[in-house]
């Protein structure tokens, strides 16, 4: 069994008990009861087609399958302030238990305590875990193409942006993001890290790249650690980076991701096409 399909198979025993627990129908109750969804795809290229800095998605991140422990992260929330203070234009929470050590719980004390958008970064397979986030407030769902069918891809794609949300649909090389773009992504992410190998290739970005249409926001994930990994990545088209280890094991989390978004802005990197076009 792959790494994937290994915590894919706990991911729906896990599911399975929450479905047991929470009917459908309250969980509907709760998702209407929630605050709307934050505009992302704005918060994330905010000059709108007009590309003109590198946008940082902080990572909430206990523990990892490749690493294991990474940090405990006793106050979600606090942390996520301190992700915000230092500028960063996204929050992504692991919701996942068992590799991750996330929970929901994790996700709405962290949706509390920002103003900026919030992803909720789990292994999804069913709207059940679309209602979830919403009722959770979560402002972004992440769908990784390699544990997907198409079909299935594309109506939790719809079903996402039907609730305001917007899906951050992964994908490791470029067939998946040829999937990724004709299930209706407005958000793509490009993972260098291959889950089932988990093994990083910072080069994963650039190949994948000119796949990515200009009207797509992109995200560069996994291995970014330095101010030279976000140039990197902004020179091959990256709208946002999406960084969890490096500021969860670092020092400072607030200048981290300073450091990061100071580097993403920098007026050198305006306006780079992915599709080569000037
Ligand atoms: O900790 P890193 O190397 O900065 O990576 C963050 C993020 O990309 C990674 O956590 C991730 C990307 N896609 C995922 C899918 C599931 C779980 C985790 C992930």
């Amino acid at each position: 069994m792959s790494v994937l399909e290994d915590i894919l198979a706990g991911v729906r025993e896990d599911l399975a008990e929450r479905q047991a627990a929470t009917s459908l129908d309250e969980l509907k109750e709760a998702a209407r009861r929630a605050p709307s969804a934050r505009n992302a795809l704005e918060a994330l290229r905010p000059g709108g087609d007009e590309r003109g800095q590198v946008t940082v998605i902080a990572e909430v991140k206990r523990s990892s399958p490749s690493k294991g422990a990474l940090a405990p992260i006793e106050d979600p929330a606090a942390l996520a302030k301190e992700y915000e203070a230092g500028g960063a234009s996204a929050i992504s929470v692991l919701t996942e238990r068992r590799r991750f050590g996330g929970s929901l719980d994790d996700l709405r004390a962290v949706r509390a305590a920002v103003d900026v958008p919030v992803l909720r970064k789990d292994f999804v397979v069913s709207s059940y875990q679309v209602w979830e986030a919403r009722a959770a407030g979560a402002d972004l769902v992440l769908l990784i193409v390699a544990a997907l069918e198409q079909e299935a891809l594309v109506s939790l794609v719809e079903r996402i942006h039907s609730l305001g949300m917007c899906a951050l649909v992964e994908a490791h090389d470029e067939d998946e993001v040829d999937r990724a773009v004709a299930a209706g992504a407005k958000l793509i992410g490009v993972n260098a890290r291959n889950l089932k190998t988990l093994e990083v290739d910072p080069t994963t970005f650039a190949r994948c790249a000119h796949r990515i249409p200009d009207s797509v926001v992109s995200v560069a994930e996994s291995g970014v650690r330095s101010a030279h990994d976000v140039v990197e990545h902004a020179r091959a088209g990256a709208d946002a980076v999406l960084v969890g280890e490096a500021l969860v094991t670092g020092r400072d989390p607030r200048t981290a991701v300073a450091d990061l978004v100071a580097a993403g802005s920098h007026p050198s990197l305006r306006a780079v096409s992915r599709s080569g076009k000037p």
